[in-house]
């Protein structure tokens, strides 16, 4: 909770989430709850994984986006059954309703899972069950991303996406669109090519984390070749004027992840965030959590730390949250439901504030 006169307005306002990964909603005493349960053995001769205790105080500490992800697949590892996918999504859904999400567009990396012999069938029915929980206990509408492991190789990425149960998930609209996540700067958009135009022939819908340690370049490759709709980061955009003012003309959105940015090291501060360029220039984006158990922070949380570094305007806040709403990729209907309750909660804060 931030100290801002504004923050029960922040509260409210109706928030489309696109950029969160379910695993990394993973909490501390769920995964030790899993582990214990499914008889997973963490690391013995890491010492980080001696307690609860010691595991949350080194999420404090990340000194890169890799060292997070060391973490974040050793911790996916617990999770067997399709009551745990559950679980570790429900939470998530719960967690995103308290901070005022309407409609939550979520990352999954079935590689990460089928690599351990768990079956693409449990993950996705865990997820469904929590989904159709989301929609009926909470109201919250939601959608699926399948996301590719960039530090694997290609050709694992297409044999999974060409695998008969990942087919048919696409085929039955349970999953919207396919995203590009894990090590970035290694691995750059190009390699994925075949991989994306097969995607975009199926008509899913494309996006992919670039920007994120990757350079601005990796920004306009994954527009230009891999003909991403979305960007997730995008924080490199800040570095060229051009592709700045190209982004900003064709409405293309960023889900920047401001807290991440920070706890991984991509900036020292939020302030350090070219979210007033962003907003000066029209670029049009989404404020998300990333992995909100590691980087200690849901969306509220990221709201709120905008907030506090740029000391954003009511109108500047309808604009981001109108933005997300319009870049979500569910329908004209669902996204009218939204513009109308944001219009509601801005006409009340202003009579209130008179
Ligand atoms: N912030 C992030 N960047 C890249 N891959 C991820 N997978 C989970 N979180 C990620
Ligand atoms: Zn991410």
């Amino acid at each position: 909770m931030c100290r801002s006169p504004l923050h029960p307005f922040l509260n409210k306002l109706p928030k489309a989430e696109h950029h969160v990964h379910l695993e990394g909603a993973l909490s501390v005493p769920l995964l030790f709850e899993l582990a214990s349960r499914n008889n997973i053995a963490l690391p013995k001769d890491d010492e980080v994984f001696a307690s609860q205790e010691t595991l949350s105080s080194r999420y404090k500490r990340f000194t890169s986006l890799d060292d997070f992800l060391h973490y974040y697949y050793i911790g996916m590892s617990v999770l067997i059954h399709p009551g745990d996918f559950e679980a570790l999504a429900w939470d998530y859904f719960q967690r995103a309703s308290a901070d005022g999400v309407h409609h939550a567009e979520v990352f999954f990396d079935p590689q990460a899972h089928t690599s351990r012999g768990v079956p693409y069938s449990t993950i996705l029915s865990g997820f469904n069950a929590a989904r159709s929980r989301a929609q009926t206990e909470l109201g919250i509408s939601t959608e699926l991303i399948c996301c590719f492991l960039r530090h694997l190789p290609v050709s694992d990425a297409l044999k999974t996406f060409d695998d008969a149960d990942v087919q048919a998930s696409f085929a039955d609209g349970h999953i919207k669109g396919i995203g590009l996540d894990s090590s970035e700067l290694e691995y750059p958009p190009h390699l994925f090519v075949e991989l994306f135009e097969k995607a975009g022939r199926q008509g899913l819908r494309r996006t992919a984390h670039c920007g994120e340690e990757g350079p601005a370049s990796y920004i306009a490759s994954g527009i230009e070749l891999l003909g991403i709709e979305r960007v997730d980061h995008g924080r490199a955009l800040g570095d060229d004027q051009d592709l700045l003012r190209q982004v900003a003309a064709s409405g293309t959105m960023l889900t920047l992840c401001p807290i991440s940015n920070v706890v991984l090291k991509g900036v020292s501060s939020i302030k350090d965030l070219p979210i007033r360029k962003f907003l000066d220039a029209g670029v049009n984006f989404s404020i998300n959590s990333d992995d909100p158990v590691y980087f200690g922070g849901y969306i509220l949380d990221n709201y709120c730390a905008v907030h506090e570094a740029f000391d954003l305007s009511i109108a500047e806040w309808t604009q981001i949250c109108r933005a997300g709403i319009e870049g979500s990729w569910c329908g004209d209907a669902r996204k009218s439901e939204m513009l109308a309750a944001l219009g509601r909660v801005v006409d009340e804060w202003k009579e209130q504030s008179v």
